[in-house]
């Protein structure tokens, strides 16, 4: 069973075509990132599968129809971290708690207390746990997002830009984070803007411009032309030892 299949999904607003017949399918435990220029689709491309927008075509989530899926079963699902958090009065624990609430009945349990105490060890945040959210600051609050979303212990992972905001030593961790969690088998899938630190951690690279796909590439097999065409800027890549680097001309 796959993870994702997409099949000919296509949006619009307002009459505009934002999406046109979008068609892939991810593994499970894939590592995918999505790339591509402002007003692409991407973030309307994640709405779509989050079920947050009602698109044409179909989208199976681990086996099932979207459209068939009850709001707590997806959330069992997939779980999402937006390109921006709203902070709250919440201290970080309990805003991390909330990722508990698809199985939880009135209060929460043991199990879920350990689990999030562990989840803010993960991601290296447990000293912020007394803290409330609004005294973060955005890298720290970009932290606890991913946080709740681990908390919600779904097969598939959903991020929206999740190194924005972060200093060069976060964003490492974060994404090395994200590898290691598709090895273990959950299934990663992340727009991107910073096509390095893509390309280092990420596996599988999908380039979408203009609501549509315009390659499907995996690490070794990556050509620059396919950043030319999607970014409509020279690009020059430069195989490391850390996988292709690419720099904008
Ligand atoms: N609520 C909305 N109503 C109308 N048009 C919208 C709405 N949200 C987004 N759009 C338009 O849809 C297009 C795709 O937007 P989307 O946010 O999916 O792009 P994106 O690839 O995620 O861009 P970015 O990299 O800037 O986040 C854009 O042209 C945007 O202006």
């Amino acid at each position: 069973m796959k993870a994702l299949v997409l099949e000919d999904v296509s949006f619009s607003y307002n009459g505009r075509s934002i999406l046109k017949e979008v068609s892939f399918d991810v593994e499970k435990g894939e590592f995918l990132v999505i790339l591509g220029p402002n007003g692409a689709g991407k973030s309307t491309l994640l709405r779509c599968i989050l079920g947050m927008l009602k698109c044409s075509g179909s989208i199976d989530i681990m086996g099932r129809n979207l459209k068939t899926l009850r709001r707590d079963e997806l959330a069992r699902l997939i779980s999402y971290v937006p390109q921006r958090v709203e902070p709250n009065f919440l201290r970080v624990f309990d805003f991390v708690l909330l990722g508990r609430k698809p199985y939880m009945s009135l209060r929460p349990s043991n199990e879920d207390i350990k689990l999030v105490i562990n989840v803010l060890e993960t991601v290296g945040i447990e000293k912020l746990a007394e803290r409330p959210t609004k005294m973060l600051s955005g890298g720290e609050l970009q932290k606890v997002a991913i946080a709740r979303a681990l908390a919600q212990e779904t097969p598939i992972l959903v991020l929206d830009e999740p190194t924005n905001n972060l200093d060069p030593k976060s964003q490492i961790e974060i994404m090395r984070l994200l590898r290691e969690l598709s090895l273990a088998g959950k299934t990663v899938i992340a727009v991107m803007h910073d096509v390095n630190l893509a390309l280092r951690f990420g596996e599988r690279f999908i380039f979408m411009k203009k609501g549509e796909i315009l390659g499907d590439y995996r690490k070794n097999t990556i050509r620059k032309e396919v950043f030319e065409k999607t970014f409509d800027a020279k690009v020059e890549l430069i195989e490391t030892k850390h996988g292709p680097l690419c720099y904008f001309l």
